[in-house]
């Protein structure tokens, strides 16, 4: 559950005191010189500067993984040990710069020193088993490009940069053409395994029969969702350039018999109906709140008596993930220039406002890459 609200004027001003004088205090250079000595508080002074010191750094940390990815450093160690010299002559960089950069990544955990040799790191590791991951970080060019000067980003209300002619569909609504739609199409359908995988063990897929995907891309959860349950009827609803990718997808798969595909825009097109189960799997955030709030009454009109809605997606305020919610998806979208992420409580609060009866937060197993919502007509 988010923080309510303080909205009682006895419990204000008295937060309102606690918060003045506590930062008062925190800003005080003789605290901070008492707490780094005093025995008692050196744990806690220690760790609330390492994580000062860490939102100082992150780009700089985020720089040395979009290096080793760029170089192909992790992919090169993931074929076992490797000397310095070794790994220079394969990524290009002189020893010198392949050092310093090993060395970096080593202070992150990418990768590890092994005698006179390199292995990966734990982080390391865990980032090359999740392909997405990569795809993610490499596309950050984009969005840090847009970045340069946050403050001229929040001052024009964001989009109209590098980020937005990328994802086509938040400059130009309801629209793509084949070109333009399959460098995002791509990125989606690497990180899409994750996603799917969560929501999967969260819902009981089999108790539906059909089941419409709205803005599926190019139908990779769809496919994970027929690799688990052979009895439901599968439909894609997203725009046409992007419907032909899932299309293609889907005769390479041999799904073609068990799906369908509804080229159109929700912002135009009606929500095709016959569906027992509608999903909106990282789609909502995508939209400002009238396109989103006007798709949710379009599904609700579109799901027959008991039918039910499924939303996946990160969310905002999740907690112990609260930097990827409003922090890094706050000023993501912003670049985009469209959406904005919501938490658990706003999204149930829209679809009660868009006529729906019940709604219900399902435990994921990684919150903070997915968190799924249900909500019953
Ligand atoms: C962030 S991607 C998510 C794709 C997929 N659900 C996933 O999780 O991998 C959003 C998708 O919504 C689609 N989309 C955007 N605007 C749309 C519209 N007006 N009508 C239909 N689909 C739309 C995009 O083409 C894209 O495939």
């Amino acid at each position: 559950m988010s923080k309510p609200v303080l909205r009682n004027p006895i419990l204000l001003s008295a937060r309102t005191s606690w918060l003045a004088w506590r930062n008062r205090l925190l800003a005080s250079s003789r605290f901070q010189r008492f707490a780094a000595r005093c025995w008692l508080t050196r744990p806690i002074a220690r760790s609330r500067a390492r994580g000062l010191f860490d939102l100082v750094a992150g780009f700089v940390y985020s720089q040395t993984l979009a290096a080793c990815i760029a170089t192909g450093l992790l992919d090169r160690l993931g074929g076992g040990p490797q000397t310095c010299d070794a790994l220079a002559a394969q990524i290009d960089l002189p020893p010198e710069g392949t050092l310093r950069l090993l060395r970096a990544a080593a202070a992150l955990q990418l990768v590890e020193r092994l005698g006179d040799a390199w292995v990966l790191g734990s982080a390391g590791a865990a980032l090359r088993g999740n392909g997405g991951i990569a795809e993610m970080v490499a596309h950050h060019g984009l969005l840090y490009a847009d970045l340069a000067d946050p403050v001229a980003l929040l001052r024009r209300g964001g989009g109209g940069g590098a980020l937005a002619g990328y994802w086509g569909y938040a400059e130009a609504p309801g629209a793509g053409d084949a070109e333009s739609v399959a460098p995002y199409s791509r990125l989606m359908a690497a990180s899409q395994p994750l996603v799917a995988a969560q929501t999967l063990d969260a819902y009981r897929f089999a108790r539906h029969r059909r089941m419409l995907d709205i803005g599926g891309g190019e139908g990779g959860f769809v496919a994970s969702v027929a690799a688990r349950v052979a009895s439901l009827e599968l439909a894609v609803f997203d725009l046409p350039a992007v419907g032909e990718r899932a299309r293609a997808r889907f005769v390479a798969a041999g799904l073609a018999g068990r799906t369908t595909i509804h080229p159109g825009s929700f912002r135009s097109d009606p929500v095709p109906r016959g569906y027992d189960l509608i999903t909106l799997v990282r789609v909502l955030h995508d939209h400002d709140d009238s396109v989103a709030l006007a798709l949710l009454r379009a599904i609700h009109a579109a799901l027959p008596p008991g039918g039910r809605l499924l939303i996946a997606e990160p969310m905002a305020q999740t907690p112990g993930a609260e930097p990827a919610g409003d922090a890094y998806f706050g000023l993501y979208l912003l670049a985009m220039g469209s959406g904005r992420p919501r938490s658990e409580t706003e999204i149930r609060a829209m679809l009660r406002t868009a006529g729906f009866s019940r709604t219900r937060l399902l435990p994921t197993a990684l919150p903070i890459t997915c968190r799924v919502v249900i909500a019953d007509r």
